[in-house]
């Protein structure tokens, strides 16, 4: 059986490991893998090649993707479309396997409905913001990263007695900035899915102020849009010197980490297992374990933060 994967949408680390996991895994199996390079876009324009153990020897350590990414205008398009799977029948490829994020899902669902191709979907993206899944492939790289970012702030934060207040990515998900807000200890976490009350941040940061606190630290997801509002009020209502620090596509990169390296394998592994006839389906990872949701449901539905991380979070917005 011959089998492509690709990698689209936002890169991630995780899917370097992904890949050559799904090389070895594909090739114990006595299956044929091949690589669909620069994602959808590269699916329309042929750039397909037979993968071998030289293409990912020296590749798991590494962020980003061997593969590249893409983000497609044209595969919204259908003509586009049937000239990527003319490009798979050439090929011969049967089944897919996609490393990307939920559009990167409906991408692939519409193209199964047309064609009939069947693929896996498996969740990578720093955002963590792919329903049915409890974890996505690069997030704990990311959380890593970032946590590494706010331990250098509150260095210089608290030499100089300053406010910062860090942006972070994840779209409308604050599922990063919550994260990073509890695990750096931080004062103020500002994300889409809870409210800030200013007056109560006030009462007590200006306690905390008043009997010590030599320095704030504020965490802000990009999808609140609301840094400049939280540095005014760290300025203008606490009268703290402020700077803000957007932390940008530096998320994004960096080698991956142990648990995202092994979560490859076992994400490839469960999809490998699973790619029968008819799939279209995402890998979910829930309550510890793997599972299959149709596509359908993933991108019908709106991912939660769990309740638990919420009530962490909703200490620091008051
Ligand atoms: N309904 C659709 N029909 C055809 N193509 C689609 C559709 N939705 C998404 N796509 C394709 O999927 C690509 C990837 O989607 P998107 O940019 O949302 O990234 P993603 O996979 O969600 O990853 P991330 O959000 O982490 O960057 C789009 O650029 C587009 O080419
Ligand atoms: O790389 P681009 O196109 O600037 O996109 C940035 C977006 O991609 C992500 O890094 C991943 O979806 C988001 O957190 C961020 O908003």
């Amino acid at each position: 059986m011959r089998i492509g994967i690709f990698t689209s949408g936002g890169d991630a680390a995780g899917m370097n490991p992904a890949l050559k996991a799904f090389v070895e895994l594909t090739l114990e199996k006595g299956w044929e893998p091949f690589f669909v390079y620069n994602g959808l876009e590269g699916l329309i324009d042929g750039k397909i090649r037979k993968a071998s153990y030289q293409d990912v020897a020296g590749i798991l350590h590494k962020g980003g993707t061997i593969i590249k990414s893409s983000r497609s205008k044209r595969f919204y398009d259908y003509e586009y479309r049937k000239r990527a799977y003319d490009n798979l029948k050439k090929h011969d490829i049967e089944k897919i396997i996609v490393l990307g994020g939920d559009g990167s899902f409906r991408a692939m669902d519409v193209f199964f409905e047309e064609f009939g191709v069947s693929f896996a979907g498996i969740p990578v993206t720093i955002d963590n913001d792919i329903y049915g899944t409890d974890y996505c492939l690069g997030v704990d790289t990311a959380l890593n990263v970032i946590r590494m970012l706010l331990d250098n702030i509150r260095d210089t934060a608290s030499s100089f007695g300053r406010a910062f207040v860090v942006e972070t990515m994840g779209r409308e998900c604050g599922y990063l900035a919550l994260v990073s807000s509890i695990t750096s200890g931080a004062e103020i976490c500002v994300i889409p899915e809870l409210d800030v009350d200013f007056v109560s941040l006030k009462r007590r940061l200006s306690k905390e102020l008043a009997s010590g606190r030599g320095y704030v630290l504020a965490v802000v997801a990009e999808g609140s849009n609301k840094t400049q509002q939280v540095a005014d009020f760290l300025k203008n209502d606490l009268g703290m010197e402020t700077r803000i620090t957007t932390l940008g596509h530096v998320q994004r990169g960096g080698n991956p980490t142990v648990f995202d390296r092994l979560m490859a394998y076992k994400f490839i592994e469960f999809a490998l297992e699973n790619l029968r006839e008819n799939i279209h389906h995402m890998v979910g990872f829930k309550d510890e374990k793997f599972y299959l949701l149709p596509i359908k449901d993933v991108v019908s539905h709106k991912y939660k933060i769990n309740d638990f991380l919420l009530k962490l979070g909703r200490r620091m917005t008051r």
